[in-house]
């Protein structure tokens, strides 16, 4: 919604759209009772297109599977009664019949009492034949004959004509979902078409001025579209056929004339963003106009996903996610695919599910159902689940997560040690190989790209040095990557270590003062000096640290009593002080040098910081441990470490 004003004191006052929450339960009961049930709409497709869909109708088997009876192994059609007195002692000599059965050669002579006819796996069983015998249990006696050492039960090596499928059987039923099983049994049929549910429609619509295709270069102040790409594959994901339309901007009569094309053509409508209380949030007036009944539920007790708004228009669903994409997809998740499904005529999901502990304390809305994306590591009695959601707005957080946890509406909090039920991503989780949970830095990639290169499975957890301290102590990891300065002996990390940890020496961080190169406030001089020059100028803004942050503890040193313009912007991170400078939202602030070059910023070195591990020692013999500790000191590592602007100690 970059480009949209903000609502005005008079546009909140008038506000249309004022959302009454429903709990997901309710919101989602609503919904589908508004829509269901429904007739499932067919078409025949080949075996290849039809798989992952839901058959439309009964299939009753055309023929016979075998369509004869039918030799298992190499070897020759016997009469059994003539075997009846055979042994190793007291072999029986069978004349060979004229003829050689091959798989797809039809018999043409009967095996009569006395003779045997040489037949392949596979191939037809003759007339007359009522057994087989192995090749190795015969010996060939002459030209054409054999000597028979074993007794043939009846029907020994013989699979009769209808004996895997009968003709006329149920083979399979309306509603069964395709897979390789049972287009091997339509082939095995002959059955080359069949009538599954129509693949539901699907349109996608991304809402927003701001919004860039990925691909295209990224404006001031825009961003990339990702519901538009999570919410297509999603779709297809779950039985939909989608079609991704693009993204409209925030215009009340443009969008409406895509809304309703759209639906022309589709069997339901999903759009993204423009649902919150914005002044561009104009989709959610539209669905009024487009159909009966209309809106089902606008707010949902969900976090994140308030602002989902459910609609059937005219027997079609209409949904708008919130534009946030994680909220955009946990909301699909949840609230759209089992109605998805329902109209694909699919089964509902059947998502795995694993126990795990928290190591802390999440907090939660009250009155919102809250999905929180956990990471997962091997603990001493079981699995302990991470956190590792940066807020709603936040998509990377997916690619740590293994799965989320769900706190019920009505707690406040999950405590620390709680133990609790994960709903996993994929099927299978793999634990990985090395965890490392601790303050997070650039060069720990760096380090550990030999290792995934190598096969193994490096999981970092970014939790803070003493998060990462804590989760050592408790065994949960194999490092924790600390900088933590001890101003009682002016050391850096060693004063820090407790029982069962050692310190395992890594690099060092040059910290110093950033600032765009052009900015002659600055240039030449020292960081003390160029603090100087920043407050004595009333215009000069700086970007701070958040509390406990090691560089914030140089940066209230250099400052002492003083409070500039721009103290209280406290990001969390080295990159953000660097895009705030870039960007102009400040004119200084302090971050290492790896960060600062690669932003094309200027850069005054002011004090290094050291930037090592905690080794849990019990841990020490892992391969893993070992490949970490090789690829540490390695000279590949240290070269790249040296080239990024680290110094490998
Ligand atoms: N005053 C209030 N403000 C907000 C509320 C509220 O209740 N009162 N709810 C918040 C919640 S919760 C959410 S979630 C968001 C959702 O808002 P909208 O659905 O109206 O979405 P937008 O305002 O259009 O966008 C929010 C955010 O997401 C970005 N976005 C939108 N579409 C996409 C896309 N296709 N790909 C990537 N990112 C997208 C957009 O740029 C915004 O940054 O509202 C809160 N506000
Ligand atoms: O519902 Mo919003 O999705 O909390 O972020």
């Amino acid at each position: 919604m970059a480009h949209t004003p903000l609502p005005s004191a008079r546009d909140s006052m008038e506000q249309d759209q004022f959302l009454t929450i429903l709990s997901r339960e309710d919101a989602l009961a609503r919904f589908e009772a508004a829509l269901f049930p429904r007739a499932l709409p067919s078409e025949r497709r080949s075996l290849a297109g039809a798989l992952g869909c839901a058959l439309a109708e009964d299939i009753v088997a055309p023929i016979d599977v075998p369509p004869f009876d039918r030799s298992n192994v190499d070897g020759f059609a016997v009469r059994s009664a003539d075997l009846s007195s055979v042994s190793e002692a007291a072999p029986v000599r069978l004349k060979l019949n004229d003829e050689v059965i091959a798989c797809g050669i039809a018999p043409e002579k009967p095996v009569l009492s006395g003779t045997a006819t040489s037949i392949a796996t596979g191939g037809p069983v003759p007339r007359g034949a009522d057994a087989i015998v192995m090749v190795e249990h015969t010996q060939p006696t002459g030209p054409r004959a054999i000597e028979v050492r074993r007794a043939a039960s009846p029907g020994q090596f013989v699979s009769y004509a209808g004996s895997d499928i009968a003709r006329g059987e149920a083979l399979l039923r309306a509603g069964t979902l395709i897979g390789s099983r049972e287009i091997g049994m339509l082939a095995a049929c002959g059955i080359e078409r069949v009538s599954v549910v129509r693949r539901p429609r699907v349109a996608v619509i991304s809402t927003g001025d701001e919004l860039v295709q990925p691909g295209q270069p990224l404006r001031p102040a825009a961003i990339y579209d990702t519901n538009g790409a999570i919410v297509t594959a999603a779709i297809t994901e779950n039985g939909g056929d989608a079609t991704f339309l693009g993204a409209i901007p925030d215009n009340e009569q443009q969008l409406e004339s895509a809304m309703r094309k759209a639906l022309a053509n589709s069997d339901m409508l999903v759009l993204s963003g423009g649902t919150s209380k914005g002044a561009g949030d104009v989709s959610h007036r539209i669905i009024a106009r487009l159909g009966k009944p209309g809106i089902i539920a606008h707010g949902v007790a969900l976090k994140p996903g308030k602002p989902l708004c459910l609609a059937v228009c005219d027997g079609k669903p209409v949904i708008i996610l919130p534009g946030f994409p994680t909220s955009a997809m946990f909301t699909f998740h949840d609230m759209i695919v089992p109605v998805l499904r329902r109209m694909a005529g699919l089964p509902p999901r059947s998502d795995a599910k694993v126990a795990a502990k928290i190591p802390v304390r999440i907090a939660s809305e009250l009155g919102r159902t809250e999905f929180v994306m956990v990471s997962l590591v091997e603990g001493a009695d079981g699995l302990i689940a991470y956190p590792t959601g940066k807020g709603s707005g936040a998509i990377t957080s997916f690619a740590q997560a293994d799965g989320f946890l769900k706190i019920d509406a009505l707690a406040d909090q999950m405590p620390a040690g709680s133990e609790t039920e994960v709903t996993l991503f994929t099927p299978h989780v793999r634990v990985p190989d090395l965890v490392i949970v601790g303050s997070h830095c650039t060069g720990l990639d760096l380090v550990t790209a030999p290792l995934a290169r190598a096969g193994l499975v490096v999981r970092s957890i970014a939790v803070g040095s003493l998060g990462g301290l804590a989760a050592a102590k408790r065994g949960e990891c194999d490092f924790a990557p600390i900088h933590l300065f001890d101003e009682k002996s002016e050391t850096y990390n060693t004063p820090f270590l407790s029982e069962g940890l050692e310190l395992v020496v890594g690099w060092r961080r040059m910290q110093g003062i950033v600032f765009r190169q052009d900015d002659k406030r600055f240039e030449g001089l020292s960081a003390q000096d160029a603090v100087r020059a920043a407050l004595a100028d009333p215009a000069c803004i700086m970007v701070n640290r958040n509390q406990g942050a090691g560089t914030r503890i140089l940066i209230d040193r250099l400052l002492g009593e003083a409070r500039p313009d721009g103290y209280w912007n406290q990001p969390r991170s080295h990159n953000a002080v660097a895009a705030a400078v870039a960007q102009h939202r400040a004119d200084w602030g302090m971050t290492i040098a790896p960060v600062a070059h690669a932003t094309g910023l200027g850069f005054i070195p002011l004090a290094e910081e050291h930037y090592d591990f905690a080794l849990v020692k019990a841990r020490k013999q892992r391969p893993a441990v070992q490949a970490f500790l090789d690829a540490l000191a390695s000279d590949e590592s240290r070269a790249a470490l040296a080239r990024a602007g680290f110094r490998p100690a």
